[in-house]
């Protein structure tokens, strides 16, 4: 028997108590494994009272029901990062395991809570921290360890995607579509971790984490998010036959890490192109196993909260069954700390978009300033905009070093005639 403590009865903590009241029988039925809701603990006797109506022990004392001796787990679902930190590091102490989906908290405090797990023989489970309901940390830590994972790129923002894939469908304000996403309860409770690309960060520095071995510190990965993506961004997207996605990107390049978070343009012809709406997707090429994609719903209530399930259920059958050792906790050394590729030595394709008075000249000047620079141009267009007197220069470079690129930009942001500043992206490669 597992005896559950769940914190938090928001979005995901709702959606895991509805699918343990589903299904806690047919586990015991089908699995033989026993789970048990053994209390529930939310802010206020507000919150808490509809469950101890049906029967549930309730807290609004997180602190003491970590203490008690009536569970064996913790899930913490209640989000942020100062109290979680204290609850987890509480339960690990106190001998209990911890189920979370709190990425924010493990990727800037994993380093303190799996080795105490570890010294302690106790479980961190966190499937449902990156990439919602997909199995992504089980098929990491353990379906793929016959081979090496050498890259990844993924859509792991249900929000982000979200807002791209409705911006380009419906032509529909940044600001209009991320209303709708936190309603729907995909949203972090500060949506700028989402448009800025830290939530995204998280995530990406969990998986460069688990596909290298080594602690990949989200501080250092190189981030840009969404927020400064416009629509005439998304209608030269069209054009030239992408899309605009927000990815995480992890390579194995010799000892060092490449992990990034930033807007692509997506081509077409390739499958995460076809991942919308709130759809998450983790593309990955390993040694062995050749290329694989896993995807699937990353953001709101139910999927969230199956993965989390998954990890109760997964935890009740390795602590049931004494055959079965321990589950993976971490597989990685939060030690030896990865070396990170810097975004300045990083290449890609490149589309640039400049806005200049409509003067003449300008085009030439900027094709001097990129040759000067030895940028090879692919395609040069100039279009009107609305504003009148404006115009938008749209570049698309070859493949190009960002330390590079990142000069070239500088002076030709510098001109007197560019009136905003300019928007760089990558090519997906
Ligand atoms: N929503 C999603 O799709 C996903 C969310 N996650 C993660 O899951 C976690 C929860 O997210 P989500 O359910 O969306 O967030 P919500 O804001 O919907 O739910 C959080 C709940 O925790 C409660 N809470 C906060 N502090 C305490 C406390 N001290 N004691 C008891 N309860 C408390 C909140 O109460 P109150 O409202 O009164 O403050 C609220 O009910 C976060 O870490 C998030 O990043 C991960 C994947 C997907
Ligand atoms: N805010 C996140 C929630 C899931 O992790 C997202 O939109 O993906």
């Amino acid at each position: 028997m597992l005896r559950i403590g769940l914190i938090g009865t928001g979005t995901v903590g709702g959606g895991v108590i509805q699918i343990l009241e589903q299904k806690i029988a047919e586990y015991k039925e089908k699995l033989g494994v026993e789970l048990e809701l053994s209390c529930i603990c939310a802010k206020s006797e507000e919150e808490v009272a509809p469950y101890k109506a049906k029967g549930y022990k309730v807290s609004t004392n997180a602190d003491e029901m970590i203490a008690g001796d009536d569970i064996d787990v913790l899930v913490e679902l209640a989000g942020g990062y100062n109290m979680p930190r204290k609850w987890i590091l509480a339960a690990l102490e106190s001998g209990k395991h911890v189920v979370t989906a709190n990425k924010a908290l493990l990727a800037k405090y994993g380093h303190e809570i799996f080795p105490l797990a570890a010294k302690k023989g106790l479980h961190v489970l966190f499937e449902a921290a990156v990439g919602g309901g997909i199995p992504i940390i089980r098929s990491v830590q353990e379906g793929f360890v016959g081979s090496t994972v050498e890259s990844l790129s993924c859509i792991i923002n249900g929000t982000c995607n979200y807002i791209l894939s409705r911006m380009a469908e419906e032509g529909l304000d940044f600001d209009v579509v991320l209303k709708d996403a936190q309603k729907l309860g995909f949203a972090e409770a500060d949506p700028t971790f989402d448009i800025e690309g830290i939530d995204s960060a998280h995530k990406t520095a969990l998986l460069a984490s688990l596909c290298s071995g080594k602690r990949v510190d989200f501080e250092k990965i190189h981030v840009t998010g969404i927020s400064k993506i416009t629509a005439q961004d998304i209608a030269f997207a069209k054009e030239l036959g992408c899309c605009v996605k927000l990815l995480g990107i992890y390579h194995r390049d010799g000892d060092r890490v490449d992990a990034r978070v930033h807007p692509c343009f997506v081509p077409n012809t390739n499958l995460l192109s076809n991942v919308n709406g709130v759809i998450n997707a983790v593309y990955l090429k390993c040694d062995n196993l050749g290329e694989t994609v896993q995807t699937g719903a990353g953001a709101g209530r139910l999927p969230t909260a199956s993965a989390v399930v998954a990890d109760l259920v997964s935890l009740a059958r390795s602590t049931d069954q004494g055959s079965r050792k321990a589950l993976p906790m971490g597989w990685f050394n939060v030690e030896n700390s990865a070396t990170l590729v810097p975004i300045s030595e990083t290449s890609a394709r490149y589309y640039l978009r400049f806005t200049s008075r409509d003067a003449c000249g300008v085009l030439a000047k900027i094709t001097k300033i990129l040759a000067d620079n030895n940028i090879s141009i692919e395609t040069i267009i100039q279009k009107n905009v609305n504003d009148p007197g404006k115009v938008s220069i749209v570049v698309i470079t070859e493949k190009t070093l960002d330390s590079k690129l990142s000069k070239a930009v500088d002076a030709v942001n510098s001109l007197s005639e560019i009136v905003e500043k300019s928007q760089v992206i990558r090519f997906l490669a």
